[in-house]
């Protein structure tokens, strides 16, 4: 769909694993650039499954996604490749790789980006020390916590500020205030142009980030406004912004050869003060 302005499409999409019953039929929905979602729905209703199937992760069985106005399903293996290195994705399973340091991991997108080696220490250094990792940026991710573990994903996820965020129950093993601060991370992102789907049953964060909901029940899904609000304490004193600074170079950098130039959704680079 050349002139396809949304950032996701789902058009009839189903998913049926070998030999089992059917996780998700017919399923079509758009998100637009810029926008934010949460993910919802009872446990084993598909949601690890939705969200691999929007980061390519895996191949619907029925029907067409398509990512940043083109079709996946048309796609080489280094086309979906180039399409990944602008989604930032946080799975349960945290998938760090054990045999490189807290540093490293988070570095990794960076890394492939070719981000000269000094921005690239000062930016994962700044974000780790802001998920509170950074005594820890040697560490290899065995020694860490599930909670660091879980950290150290989201750092990772972030450090490029991608054009779209997938995060699979994101604050699982956090403590409240972590999860909270992290939460705040994913609206500045947002904010600067990030479009976000957070997998969640927590409906603490649900009324307290009141974002629309895709509810997935019976296979299917449906599109429900945000849920009902809660009062809510101060903000964290430390800026996510703070965060995030510089760490805008993903459209500029995109490897010769994906449309990350020409997409309407491109967000726009934040103020940077240095
Ligand atoms: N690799 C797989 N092979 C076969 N069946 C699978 C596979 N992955 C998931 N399923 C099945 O698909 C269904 C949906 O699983 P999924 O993990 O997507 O749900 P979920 O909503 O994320 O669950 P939870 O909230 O408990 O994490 C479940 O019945 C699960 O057993």
């Amino acid at each position: 769909m050349a002139d396809d302005t949304a950032l996701v499409r789902f058009d009839a999409v189903g998913m049926q694993y070998d030999g089992a019953a059917e996780v998700l039929r017919d399923i079509s929905f758009a998100l637009d650039p810029g926008s934010y979602h949460f993910l919802t729905g009872p446990s084993g209703a598909g949601k690890s499954t939705m969200m691999r199937l929007l980061y390519l992760a895996q191949r619907p069985s029925a029907g067409r996604i398509s990512l940043f106005g083109r079709e996946a399903d048309g796609l080489g293996r280094s086309d979906r490749a180039r399409m990944r290195q602008r989604i930032g994705v946080v799975f349960q399973d945290f998938r760090l790789l054990p045999h490189l340091s807290a540093f490293d991991n988070a570095a990794l997108p960076l890394r492939i980006l070719k981000t000269p080696e000094a921005e690239l220490r000062r930016d994962v250094m700044e974000l780790l020390a802001w998920v509170g990792l950074g005594d820890q940026a040697d560490a290899s991710p065995a020694t860490l916590s599930g909670g660091q573990q879980q950290r150290l994903a989201i750092a990772r996820a972030v450090v490029v500020r991608p054009r779209l965020l997938l995060a699979d129950e994101p604050t699982g093993n956090l403590d409240a205030e972590m999860g909270l601060k992290l939460m705040h991370l994913f609206e500045e992102l947002n904010k600067l142009g990030t479009t976000i789907v957070v997998a969640t049953h927590d409906t603490t964060l649900l009324a307290r980030f009141r974002h629309p909901r895709l509810v997935l029940a019976d296979g299917t899904v449906r599109l429900m406004p945000p849920a009902p609000p809660l009062r809510i304490g101060p903000a964290p004193r430390l800026s996510a912004a703070e965060a995030l600074r510089g760490a805008a170079r993903t459209d500029a950098a995109a490897a010769p050869g994906t449309n990350a130039g020409t997409d309407p959704g491109a967000p726009p680079r934040p103020e940077v003060t240095r």
